[in-house]
């Protein structure tokens, strides 16, 4: 029976085989990794990842997929998690985990947000996301793309984007441009707030109106004065920090 591709959950399935080979063939899965993939949809990744690792878990909201997969699937090699990956705790399903999927993009930044909380535990995590986003997640100071996005993933996580997909590569068809983007979360010691809920704070703090100086948006948190003393232009905006001055800025605070 077909599938009718539901909206509300973000469905946009992969259909172009070379496209699948190349997405798996960057995964490089190897048998016996921990590997869990958000959305597996009709498995168009699924079916080949599981091939070569062996074992596979999924997270899956939409409960039409779900029975699909258990039907086609009934050997307990791919482990169905039902339910809202916002809302599952990728914790339980041990260390070294490597996450993959397509995401559903209507739900991506949430997504990404909801994952940066399990950075401890993650080898890296491979995602195909709208092209914009990946723009956004990757960009340097300055950039007109460079947001709260850019600074809370890169205060977790090296990122690069791997390569473009067109929408020709989906049924149906999305309206944007997607990318494959590969995150490895940095080495804890390496770039470290001392209060992470803090640095949240004052970055979406210096974000949420980015037309203002930082002399203005982060006045409930540090006066000009401690500012220069860091070395940072209270004069300036949000978008001309890097994530280590708003490191830096954080500990000022914390330390105060
Ligand atoms: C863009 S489709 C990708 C499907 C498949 N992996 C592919 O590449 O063809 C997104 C998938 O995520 C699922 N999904 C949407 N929202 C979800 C959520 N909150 N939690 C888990 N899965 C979700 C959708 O049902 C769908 O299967």
């Amino acid at each position: 029976m077909t599938h009718q591709a539901r909206k509300r959950f973000g469905q946009n399935f992969l259909s172009d085989p070379n496209i699948i080979r190349k997405i798996v063939d960057v995964i490089a899965p190897q048998p016996g990794q921990r590997m869990v993939e958000i959305g597996p949809g009709l498995a168009a990744m699924t079916d080949p990842l599981l091939a070569r690792l062996g074992r596979l878990d999924v997270v899956e909201i939409d409960r039409d997929l779900i029975a699909r997969l258990k039907d086609n699937y009934p050997s307990g090699d791919l482990v169905i998690h039902e339910g809202d990956a916002l809302k599952f705790d990728f914790g339980t399903l041990g260390p070294d985990l490597r996450i993959v999927g397509n995401l559903p993009y209507n739900i991506s930044t949430p997504i990404l947000f909801h994952l940066a909380e399990f950075a401890d535990q993650v080898r890296d995590m491979t995602f195909m996301l709208q092209k914009e986003v990946v723009m956004r997640m990757v960009a340097d100071p300055g950039s007109s793309e460079y947001g709260r996005l850019s600074v809370m993933l890169q205060y977790r996580f090296r990122m690069g984007r791997l390569f473009d997909v067109p929408p020709g590569a989906f049924r149906p068809a999305p309206k944007v441009m997607s990318s494959i983007v590969r995150l490895v979360p940095r080495p804890a010691d390496t770039l470290e707030a001392k209060d992470a809920r803090l640095f949240g704070k004052i970055v979406t703090a210096a974000f949420g109106q980015r037309r203002k100086t930082l002399r203005n948006t982060l006045r409930d948190y540090i006066d000009e004065a401690r500012l220069s003393a860091l070395g940072i232009d209270p004069g300036l905006r949000a978008e001309r920090l890097s994530v280590a001055d708003y490191v830096a800025i954080t500990n000022a605070c914390a330390g105060a």
